[in-house]
């Protein structure tokens, strides 16, 4: 970099280190722009190669992501690697949500540490069904109250640590938890993976059009950034009501129905429950379902806001485990499925002769 003088930059500079470099339109003009150009500021990353070999063992990654925040992202992740392990896989959760971590409460890890040794960070293990070891920034934390405010670059050296520096050992699958948007940390974290062969994301979503809007930012950054998108969830779709000693009322004289009717009714609902949709979108044919198909990418299925999912979520325990005849259990059960289903055949490490191309599930 001896002929590139940093301090006669232009303002707007892309960096040494930019493919833009030399080229970008706040190049032109600026001393610096032909020794740029040639790539004498470029510097090898060596992060994707560090990020294959670590990865290498791993059979499936896949990449939670969501354009808004607070749509079920770290919720559906944590129950996707809860289900995977019950189902007796080597499971790792990678918790990269750098300024929000809420995976070691969803997966009742709160208030612990993680360690070094001389392999890198060891996973904290979750102490259900089968194997699951999670890795957070929420463990490096002094206290669950404090807020990680730090500025791009720190976050991205975060961000490759974890991808670099966790001792994974053998997985059948690797889920990712990442920010919200698409953030700096984002793109890092789509560029890496996509170098060590991620299977895939599930995008997940509200019907809102205000999440699907940022979503369908999400679906044209995986498309622009190659990343395969294993289908879209939607989240928080319908509220199921438990109606139980209902009583209709005649409109025009304001009596209760006849008793023959409340008694039909009461059957009913023995077998039934309502549902109806807990957000309106502005046009139900453009909803989550629409989007995706916009985007041919699968639809994964609909979860209804289930109170017991979200007392799953803050006990840190597997909902369709502890409540199995919950409204979401089903659908969530589905959509897993169909996530299985969309993951591209991968070996299975250090075996040569088993790669017949079914998916392991
Ligand atoms: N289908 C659901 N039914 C009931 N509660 C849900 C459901 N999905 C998510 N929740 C609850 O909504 C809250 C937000 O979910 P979560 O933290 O998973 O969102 P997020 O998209 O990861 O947010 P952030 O981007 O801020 O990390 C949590 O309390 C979670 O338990």
């Amino acid at each position: 970099m001896s002929n590139i003088d940093a301090s006669k930059a232009n303002a707007g500079c892309v960096g040494p280190s930019s493919e833009e470099a030399g080229r970008a339109a706040a190049c032109a003009g600026c001393p610096n722009a032909a020794a740029c150009a040639s790539g004498a500021g470029r510097t090898i990353d060596e992060t994707p190669a560090i990020v294959r070999a670590r990865l290498a063992n791993v059979r499936h990654k896949i990449v939670v992501l969501s354009g808004k925040g607070g749509v079920g992202k770290s919720t559906v992740a944590c129950q996707v690697a809860f289900a995977l392990a019950a189902k007796g896989h080597a499971v790792g959760l990678l918790d990269v949500d750098i300024c929000g971590p809420s995976v070691p409460r969803m997966l009742g890890l709160t208030g612990r540490g993680v360690h070094r040794s001389s392999t890198g960070w060891s996973p904290v293990f979750v102490d259900s069904k089968g194997e699951l070891g999670v890795m957070s920034v929420g463990f490096l934390l002094p206290d669950n109250d404090n807020a990680v405010i730090w500025r791009a670059p720190r976050k991205n050296g975060l961000i490759k640590q974890f991808l670099t520096e966790v001792d994974w050992g053998d997985l059948d699958f690797l889920v990712i938890d990442t920010p919200p948007g698409t953030s700096d940390e984002q793109i890092t974290i789509a560029t890496y993976l996509k170098l060590a062969d991620v299977s895939g994301a599930i995008v997940v979503t509200t019907p809102q059009e205000i999440s699907m809007q940022d979503v369908r930012k999400e679906l044209n950054f995986c498309a622009k950034s190659k990343l395969p998108v294993l289908g879209v969830v939607e989240n928080m779709a319908t509220v199921r009501t438990p109606l139980t000693d209902v009583r209709f009322i005649d409109k025009r004289t304001g009596n209760d129905d006849t008793p023959a009717i409340q008694e039909r009714l009461a059957e009913f609902l023995q077998t039934h429950d309502v549902c109806v949709d807990a957000f309106v979108p502005p046009d139900k044919n453009a909803g989550p379902e629409a989007m995706a198909k916009a985007f041919r990418v699968p639809y994964l299925g609909a979860l209804p806001l289930d109170p017991e999912l979200t007392k799953a979520c803050e006990a840190g325990v597997y909902f369709a485990d502890a409540t199995p005849n919950s409204p979401a259990a089903k659908p969530f059960q589905k959509a897993l499925d169909a996530i299985l289903a969309a993951l591209p055949p991968r070996p299975v490490p250090g075996d040569d002769n088993d790669d017949d191309g079914e998916i392991e599930k």
